[in-house]
């Protein structure tokens, strides 16, 4: 097994560059994928209490741990808190029930997925007679404070964020006392979040890219007929360092440094997807790849733009 590949965090832990996503990936397939991602060399499992898989990663991981491939030290395991757990008495039942559904008895990261809350809830979008979510309003300094707590518990190795924005971040920063090692934001060609990334980089906060490969499985929110995996320039470069699109995709985000989660079920690109370290885009490449002029955010959570702590108004 080649060596894993990891950056180091702000507070001195490693974390495997190339992380496999889990978001749509169905129960009944789930526990495969991830089993085959561990063989593949991943180290590195992204998962959220919203994607409703948990238990199944778990089955993953543990089967894995079990038959001696790794020990749990070896695995990086990422959670998050959902909207509706935002009031601080629900944080510790919250990351407690996600460690139920993986049987793990400590996550390497936990992140608050969205800086807005939602009404507490067992849905994960409650809704009125209307069908409109259910927003709450909960300051996510004090959300934050309780996930503090959660790594003095030793629940919680690290702590970050996801998908906040460049006030949120600085109000995070003024007020925490644990400092958050990572803010998992959507990065790919068409959505390149400079300002957001250069402010990160400038506090020691890693980027984790998520959707990297452009999310081709949510075409619901393509205005445009763009395919990101089917740029021309994009099939070019790979053509040229005889690599798949994908591949090229992943190698991005790591040479602007930052963790990058594909996700995939299927076995082949599992294992292609990993298969990213044996090259390097040059400058020119990398020059193109930030020249495709940004197109659509593909994770905007439309129904949300109302609520106060709505990231996304003032930044594309
Ligand atoms: N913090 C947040 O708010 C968010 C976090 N995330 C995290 O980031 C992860 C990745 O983002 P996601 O939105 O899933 O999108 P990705 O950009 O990772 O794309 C995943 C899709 O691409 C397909 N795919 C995977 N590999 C290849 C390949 N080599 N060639 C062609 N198609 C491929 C997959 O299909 P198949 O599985 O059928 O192979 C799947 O449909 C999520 O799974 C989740 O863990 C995502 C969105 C928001
Ligand atoms: O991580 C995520 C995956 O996609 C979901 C649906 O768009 C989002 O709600 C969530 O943030």
């Amino acid at each position: 097994m080649s060596p894993v590949h990891t950056l180091v965090l702000n507070n001195g832990k490693k974390i495997p560059i190339v992380g496999l996503g889990t978001w749509n990936s169905p129960p009944g397939v789930v526990a495969q994928a991830v089993k085959d991602a561990i063989d593949a060399g991943y180290r590195h499992i992204d998962c959220a209490h919203c994607y409703q898989n948990e238990h199944e990663v778990g089955e993953g991981i543990n089967a894995k741990i079990a038959e001696g491939v790794i020990k749990r030290e070896d695995i990086f395991v990422t959670s998050k808190l959902w909207n509706t757990h935002h009031e601080p008495m629900d944080v510790k039942p919250a990351l407690q029930h996600t460690l139920k559904q993986l049987n793990l008895s400590y996550v390497d990261l936990y992140l608050i997925h969205w800086p807005f809350a939602y009404q507490k809830s067992d849905e994960i979008f409650p809704r009125d007679s209307n069908g409109k979510i259910l927003h709450s309003r909960v300051d996510f300094v004090d959300t934050y404070r309780a996930m503090e707590y959660l790594v003095d518990d030793g629940l919680a190795k690290s702590i970050g964020v996801s998908n906040f924005n460049i006030q949120q971040l600085e109000y995070i920063l003024k007020n925490a006392r644990i400092q958050p090692v990572t803010n998992q934001i959507e990065c790919h060609p068409y959505l390149l979040n400079k300002k957001l990334s250069e402010y990160c980089k400038s506090k020691n906060i890693l980027i984790t890219a998520y959707s990297p490969l452009g999310s081709p499985a949510r075409p619901w929110v393509k205005s445009d007929d763009r395919v990101l995996l089917q740029e021309p320039k994009l099939l070019e470069i790979a053509k040229k360092h005889k690599k798949t699109p994908a591949q090229i995709l992943i190698r991005f985000q790591m040479q602007l440094g930052n963790i990058v989660i594909p996700k995939s079920v299927t076995k082949e690109r599992i294992i292609s997807n990993f298969d990213v370290f044996d090259f390097t885009l040059n400058e020119s490449d990398m020059n193109d790849l930030q020249n495709f002029g940004y197109v659509e955010r593909i994770c905007p959570m439309f129904e949300d733009t109302k609520h106060p702590d709505y990231p996304f108004n003032d930044e594309a």
